[in-house]
């Protein structure tokens, strides 16, 4: 079986949660101003299939800060047609830490 295409010959869920991952993981970099690290995906609700060749952007939403942690909403979106509106995907709240060189948590600045 293809790599990222699961039986219905859709692409499969787990290669979505990583580009989301991604795109969280850029979000809170920046937030944290360096080395983040997953400690959690809290949810993750998948709407619609995407297929082959679809164009999906991902979007984040920074909602809650702690002492060195980011809890980001992030959605999934496919905009392959641009006669008409997006469409939602994905859903999913990802939390991530703020960590050092040695994998340790550091308070945010
Ligand atoms: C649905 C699936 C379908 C597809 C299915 C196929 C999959 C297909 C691939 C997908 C892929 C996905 C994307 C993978 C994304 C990675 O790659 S995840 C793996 C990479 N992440 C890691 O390796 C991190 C491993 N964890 C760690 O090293 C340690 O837990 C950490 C991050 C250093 C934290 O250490 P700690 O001792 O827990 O630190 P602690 O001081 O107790 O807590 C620090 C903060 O974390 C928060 N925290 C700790 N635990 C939690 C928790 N469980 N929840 C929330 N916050 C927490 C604390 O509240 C605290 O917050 P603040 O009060 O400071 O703001």
């Amino acid at each position: 079986m293809p790599r990222d295409v699961n039986g219905n010959g859709d692409i499969f869920g787990g290669w979505l949660v990583t580009q989301m991952d991604l795109a969280g993981t850029i979000s809170a970099q920046k937030r944290a101003q360096g080395r983040v690290a997953t400690v959690a995906i809290d949810s993750m609700v998948f709407l619609r299939p995407i297929k082959v060749g679809d164009i999906v952007a991902c979007y984040t939403d920074i909602i809650e800060i702690g002492r060195s942690s980011i809890k980001i909403s992030i959605e999934a979106w496919e905009m392959s047609d641009p006669e008409n509106a997006p469409r939602k995907l994905t859903e999913g709240l990802f939390t991530f830490v703020a960590i050092n060189a040695q994998g340790r948590t550091r308070p945010l600045p």
